[in-house]
């Protein structure tokens, strides 16, 4: 049968299987037990030396600093020192001194995913509280979705532990009491329940001296939440201290994050480099779109996987798909925006503990969701945007992707194509950030079985630090 890479041409990097091209570590393959669903424990056996990779100038883990020389007030200190945060990341170490300075400037950071932006925005969060007004909101932090602004409540918790007095409220829907409204000093939100929580008065904004946005470049796109964003900022005092975050930045928001946080230092990657290495970026070209859930199964019968996420296109699909593997033998999760908030708060915690290993998401999942243990993304649908979704969404590619190969770990993505569409966006978005995608077929499970376990075998790893403080 011929393929469409036989009929179109997609770079495909050396084969890292063959040793020629790799960032993996190579590692004996076990023979692998199955039990028809794929979903074994596994055993996390192999070492990452974290501590090469922080001492390599071309990593951006890299750093030259220690979180000593930063300055920060004992209490933070231990508390990244019970997070077995040793050293600070390239971002940490460059945005910190800058965002931490008096008098207070705006900042506009760009990092790879998973290189550490949440602790370089929490850190300034936690020195610029003041602890003695525990109930007054000092910080308020926006994110696109409940689940990223749960998890950022819960890293300023872990790295605040020690900070005697320390509240941090997640302003998402069905959290705040009516009655007393927000009592925090940190507070962490979604920007439409932020909004009518201010509107409403429940939320005293009078004394906030910083304003975090992770996801810059969502939050602010005047296609999604960029109105939100500007009508809270628009409701908070004048001279608020600006923070833009993001792994993404294209050159159309950065316009118009200028705007929002003017006079802002700034930290730009350029587009080669916004690529993490540890991610091996495969693609599998699949006979026909009816055949893509067959691949899939095949996919998950063959290899134990530790977690991995799916990405569909739209919540029906995630239905569907769950329902079809679950038939089929397989337990996985589904997890998008049409589930009441408490059920998606169950299920992404049931992910993080490893209760479940698979989640079938949409896009609302795909910007920061920090899973230490995901060691495979797959797009099932490629990621489009644009009226009629004509356009490849590159942006998002890059973050779905992102939620393996964090802070150091290697992963595999592999984003599934089967007509010319398909195809051509994804060669769009390998040319739009110069990847090399490793080629997959379904016709040779023997090769795609090789490359891909290879991968997942050495991401089990037991990193040397504790692989995430996050508690739900
Ligand atoms: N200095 C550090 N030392 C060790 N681990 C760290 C350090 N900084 C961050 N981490 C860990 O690295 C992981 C990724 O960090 P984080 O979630 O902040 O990445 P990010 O850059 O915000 O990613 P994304 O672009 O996906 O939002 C987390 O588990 C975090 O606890």
């Amino acid at each position: 049968m011929s393929t469409l890479a036989d009929r179109v041409t997609l770079p495909t990097a050396a084969d890292p299987a063959d040793g020629t091209s790799s960032d993996v570590v190579p590692s004996q393959i076990p023979a692998d037990s199955t039990d028809g669903v794929g979903l074994i424990e596994s055993n996390f056996d192999v070492e990452v030396k974290l501590g090469d990779l922080q001492n390599d100038t071309e990593s951006p883990l890299y750093s030259v600093t220690s979180f000593e020389q930063l300055g920060l007030p004992k209490e933070i200190h231990d508390g990244l020192l019970a997070m077995n945060y040793k050293k600070p990341s390239k971002i940490q170490e460059k945005a910190l001194p800058l965002m931490l300075a008096n008098p207070p400037q705006n900042m506009i950071a760009q990092s790879q995913s998973g290189t550490g932006k949440t602790g370089a925005f929490v850190l300034t969060v936690l020195s610029r509280i003041d602890l003695k007004k525990p109930t007054q909101p000092q910080a308020l932090v926006l994110a696109p979705s409940r689940e990223l602004a749960r998890q950022i409540q819960s890293v300023i918790q872990s790295i605040g532990q020690f900070c005697t007095d320390l509240i941090v409220e997640a302003a998402i829907p069905g959290n705040v009491s009516r009655e007393t409204g927000v009592k925090a000093s940190a507070v962490v939100g979604t920007p439409g329940t932020v909004m009518d929580l201010i509107r409403r008065r429940q939320f005293d904004v009078s004394q906030l001296k910083l304003l975090v946005i992770d996801e810059a470049d969502n939050m602010l796109d005047q296609q999604g939440l960029g109105d939100q964003c500007v009508r809270v900022k628009s409701m908070l005092p004048k001279d608020i201290q600006i923070l833009l975050f993001s792994a993404t930045f294209p050159e159309k928001v950065m316009t118009y994050a200028e705007r929002f946080a003017p006079n802002a230092h700034q930290m730009k990657l350029r587009q080669q480099e916004l690529t993490v290495k540890g991610i091996s970026q495969m693609y599998m070209d699949c006979p026909d779109e009816n055949k893509k859930y067959d691949v899939l199964c095949k996919l998950y019968g063959l290899m134990t996987i530790g977690s991995s996420v799916i990405f569909v296109r739209t919540r029906d699909s995630a239905n569907e798909i769950q329902r079809r593997m679950e038939a089929d033998g397989h337990k996985v999760s589904a997890l998008h925006g049409a589930f009441e908030g408490a059920n998606r708060d169950a299920l992404l915690d049931d992910f993080r503990s490893g209760r479940s290993k698979v989640l079938i998401t949409t896009n609302v999942l795909a910007r920061g969701i920090d899973v230490s243990s995901v060691s495979m993304v797959i797009n099932y649908d490629i990621p489009m945007k644009g009226p009629g979704d004509r356009e490849p969404d590159n942006e998002t590619y890059l973050h779905r992707i992102g939620r393996t190969g964090r802070f150091g770990r290697v992963g595999v993505s592999i984003s599934f194509v089967y007509d010319r569409k398909s195809f051509d966006a994804l060669s769009q978005i390998a040319n739009h950030y110069g990847i090399d995608l490793i080629q997959l077929s379904p016709d040779d499970w023997d090769v795609t079985e090789k490359k891909v376990k290879e991968v997942i075998k050495s991401s089990r790893a037991k990193p040397e630090y504790a692989p995430s403080a996050i508690k739900n």
